[in-house]
């Protein structure tokens, strides 16, 4: 058995597959990163004890991290509870792509930018042009032609506008993610919606039209937290999926180790 841990800056969700592919447990933990490995694998423990999953035949682990401290704590767990060193996804190992030789350092690429883009690539082998929006603590986008690498951007991701919003303010409240009723907000926090739920999609609207201007017919790929939601407003991205990291996961570690 495999377990595969997408540490984020805000979540980790963990996966753990059978020999054969099969998901048999996924869930999300909070990014602490203080704690320790004993810590994080009494976690793990309750949740898999809860549906029945025996640890002690897990034989596997894969790790993608964007969080240095944790990709440490998380190697001591793979060592110390199920006595084997993970493989660790960064830009050396073997991908499905490569990166264009105008990518300045893909070292720096984040793990989790590497695990998308390569699961997008395993999942759609036919299609030539793709663009993978990730909705993560920070919101992401990746831009791949004919299996090549061609680059992407950052900003900063939905609920970090909202929470900037609230801590660098006296009187703004938090808010949640949501549609606004009416863009012709009636208080305080309908303002802050409407602005937060429409800037958002404006942005996306606005990077799919700057990078198709660079391809012909992307398909059009989001993922992530949020992406659940504000993917509905945005009629050019082609398919949600909520697993493609913890699948890519699996995906590489196979891709790599052929278990
Ligand atoms: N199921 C969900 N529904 C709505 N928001 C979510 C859900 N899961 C995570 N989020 C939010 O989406 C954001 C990104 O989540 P995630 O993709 O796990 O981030 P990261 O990979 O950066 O840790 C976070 O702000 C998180 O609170
Ligand atoms: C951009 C990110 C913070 C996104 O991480 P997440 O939102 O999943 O926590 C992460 O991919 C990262 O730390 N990247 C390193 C810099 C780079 O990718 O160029
Ligand atoms: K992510």
């Amino acid at each position: 058995m495999l377990i595969g841990f997408d540490i984020g800056n805000t979540h980790i969700v963990t996966g753990i597959y059978t020999k054969n592919a099969k998901q048999l447990t996924s869930f999300r933990i909070a990014t602490n990163a203080n704690l320790t490995e004993d810590q994080y694998f009494s976690y793990l423990k309750t949740l898999s004890d809860f549906k029945h999953i025996d640890l002690k035949k897990i034989n596997s682990v894969v790790i993608s991290s964007v969080v240095p401290n944790l990709t440490n704590i998380f190697k001591f767990l793979s060592i110390k509870y199920f006595d084997t060193k993970p493989l660790v996804i960064n830009s050396k190992i073997k991908l499905p792509f490569t990166f264009s030789n105008k990518i300045e350092s893909p070292s720096a690429m984040g793990a989790d930018r590497i695990v998308d883009i390569s699961e997008a690539m395993f999942k759609y082998p036919d299609k030539n042009e793709i663009i993978i929006i990730d909705f993560g603590t920070a919101t992401t986008f990746e831009i791949v032609k004919n299996n090549t690498y061609l680059g992407g951007c950052i900003l900063p991701g939905v609920n970090m506008s909202i929470d900037a919003l609230f801590s660098k303010t006296s009187k703004l409240p938090k808010v949640r993610f949501e549609k606004p009723e009416t863009v012709l907000g009636r208080n305080t926090i309908e303002h802050i919606n409407t602005g937060i739920y429409y800037g958002a999609i404006g942005q996306i609207k606005e990077l799919i039209t700057q990078y198709k201007a660079h391809l012909d017919s992307p398909y059009i790929i989001s993922t992530g937290g949020v992406g659940k939601i504000i993917s509905h407003e945005i009629d050019e991205i082609d398919e949600y999926i909520e697993t493609l990291a913890v699948d890519g996961l699996y995906s590489l570690y196979q891709y790599n180790k052929k278990i």
